[in-house]
């Protein structure tokens, strides 16, 4: 899509973006530094878009927890900025959320007007730019996702087919729920997203997107195995055996029906996509 300007280039969804969107202009972190929302406000209005789409984001879970400021300047201050120039233009923006902004509770699918409970900083950080993106008065969207992977970044796929390939047995948690999104089927939803955006200024909100069906990371970590073609076994663990710095939710379980009734857009099959991946870090 011409005019569109994403923000990240290198990560996961947005190298799959620019697969599929090789018009638009994707911005790294040497032409828009998140933690400098200024510059990234400066950027959106000396490219005057036509769309725009945020892919950055800072994502190491355990990380932010002794880097609050950091994951605070990235995944809240920089898209608030973002979004205030995109509603300074008139232009639809859209953000990538996440998982992690429930607390866990419970065995039901979240649905998008459930209530909010982060556990740790990356969940509190992105869910305070969910925030203030809506009060930037401008069209927009969050497309909250979970799980994510594909052939480049770092992700669980590429962690358990590099661990897979040197132990005999991996312990993996088999109490945190939630569905394996394939990256190159987020970067689909969210172009089909913004030109529906583009056509409708009423379209926007916050939506839930990922990939089917639901699983644990156990039972992801099993079928990476299967498909990888590694002899490597796991044995299910309890969350409190395997500590991190960060708190994951239990249950990641995002309901999507709302975007598959207002875009169309269907839960991807992640068993289908791990396929092409696997396929693709091998060759
Ligand atoms: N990964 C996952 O499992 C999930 C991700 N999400 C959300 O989806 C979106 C895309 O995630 P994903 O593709 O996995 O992200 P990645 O972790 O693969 O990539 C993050 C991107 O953000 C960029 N970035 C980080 N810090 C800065 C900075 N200071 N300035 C400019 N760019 C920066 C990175 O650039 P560089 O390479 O230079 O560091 C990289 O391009 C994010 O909003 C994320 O929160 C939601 C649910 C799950
Ligand atoms: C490597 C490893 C992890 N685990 C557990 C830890 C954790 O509970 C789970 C997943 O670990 P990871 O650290 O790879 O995943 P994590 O970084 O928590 O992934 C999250 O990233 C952010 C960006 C999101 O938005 C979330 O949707 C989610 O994808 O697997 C094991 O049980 N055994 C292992 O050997």
């Amino acid at each position: 899509m011409s005019g569109l300007l994403v923000f990240g280039r290198t990560g996961q969804v947005a190298t799959e973006m620019a697969r599929l969107a090789p018009d638009a202009t994707f911005l790294g972190r040497d032409q828009a530094d998140l933690t400098d929302p200024a510059a990234c406000a400066a950027a959106i209005l000396a490219a005057r878009p036509v769309a725009i789409i945020n892919a950055a984001a800072h994502t190491a879970v355990d990380r932010a927890e002794s880097e609050p400021d950091l994951a605070r300047a990235i995944n809240t201050d920089a898209p608030a900025a973002m979004a205030q120039a995109a509603a300074e233009l008139g232009v639809p923006f859209l953000h990538i959320s996440t998982d992690y902004v429930f607390d866990g509770s419970g065995n039901r699918p979240w649905v998008e007007t459930d209530a909010t409970g982060p556990l740790g900083v990356y969940g509190a950080t992105k869910l305070a730019g969910e925030q203030a993106i809506a009060a930037a008065g401008g069209q927009w969207a969050v497309l909250r996702t979970s799980w994510v992977f594909s052939a480049h970044g770092a992700n669980f796929v590429k962690t358990m087919m590099r661990l897979g390939a040197e132990r005999e047995e991996l312990r993996v948690v088999a109490d945190q729920y939630g569905g394996p999104t394939p990256a190159a089927a987020i970067a689909a939803a969210c172009l089909t997203m913004i030109a529906a955006m583009q056509a409708d200024p009423a379209k926007g909100g916050i939506y839930h997107f990922a990939g089917t069906d639901d699983t644990t990371w156990a039972g992801f970590a099993r079928e990476i195995m299967s498909q990888a073609e590694l002899a490597c076994k796991v044995g299910d663990i309890a969350t409190s055996d395997y500590p991190t710095p960060a708190k994951r939710p239990g249950n990641s379980r995002l309901d999507c029906a709302a975007i598959a009734r207002d875009f169309g857009i269907a839960r991807p099959d992640w068993r289908a996509a791990l396929t092409d991946v696997v396929t693709e870090l091998r060759t």
